[in-house]
């Protein structure tokens, strides 16, 4: 109950779309623009795996072979990072999550409803040819070409269904992510001034 009240203000805004379409790059716009608290749900694990904890351990190995990892874990790391941000945000970008229905029903229970699903759209060899370029630079042990594979196979699987779910309740804006990157966060911008 304590941190609905905290929050009950705050909008939250759900963040979907493949591996490599480009969510993190949005968000970042979103928060230098309105300043909302940035929730990437793949950061926070992989906070964990840095910190070398016997749970980061056992994320690591899941993360690397491009599995979900259990919906508890995330959701706790999210509702914690949204109560330690409650009393100066306005809004939160949910960014990676939910990455199944499931999820998403879960946090409502926990923590509360999106005013907002963006789906971020690219085509598949869009994505696949990103997470090429990002594998380069990122450090990301699963930005390689056969994990990569097996994510996507698992968004289209398990996370393409939130959205047709969120679909039935008004709450979604696709947005075309082909584009170069400013032109997107127009449309993102444009999908998040129409809440107010
Ligand atoms: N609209 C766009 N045009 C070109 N490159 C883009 C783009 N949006 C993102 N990128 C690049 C930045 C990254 O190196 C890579 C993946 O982007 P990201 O924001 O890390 O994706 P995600 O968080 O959805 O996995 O693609
Ligand atoms: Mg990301």
């Amino acid at each position: 109950m304590f941190l609905l009240d905290k929050i009950k203000d705050a909008k939250i805004i759900f963040v979907v779309g493949g591996p490599g379409s480009g969510k993190g790059t949005q968000c970042e716009k979103v928060v230098a623009k309105y300043g909302y608290t940035h929730l990437s749900s793949g950061d926070l694990l992989r906070a964990e795996v840095a910190s070398g904890s016997e749970r980061g351990k056992t994320l690591q190995a899941i993360m690397q072979k491009g599995e979900l990892v259990p919906l508890d874990t995330v959701l706790d790391m999210i509702k914690d990072a949204m109560i330690a941000k409650a009393d100066v945000s306005k809004g939160f970008l949910i960014d990676g999550y939910p990455r199944e229905v499931k999820q998403g029903e879960e946090f409502e229970k926990k923590i509360g409803a999106p005013s907002l699903l963006l789906y971020i759209d690219a085509k598949p060899e869009t994505m696949v040819k990103r997470l090429v370029k990002r594998g380069e630079t990122s450090g990301r042990a699963d930005d390689n070409e056969e994990t990569i594979k097996k994510r996507l196979d698992l968004y289209y699987k398990a996370t393409e269904p939130v959205i047709a779910f969120y679909s039935g309740r008004g709450i979604v804006r696709k947005i075309d992510s082909e584009l170069p990157v400013d032109e997107v966060f127009t449309h993102v911008a444009k999908a998040i001034d129409d809440l107010k």
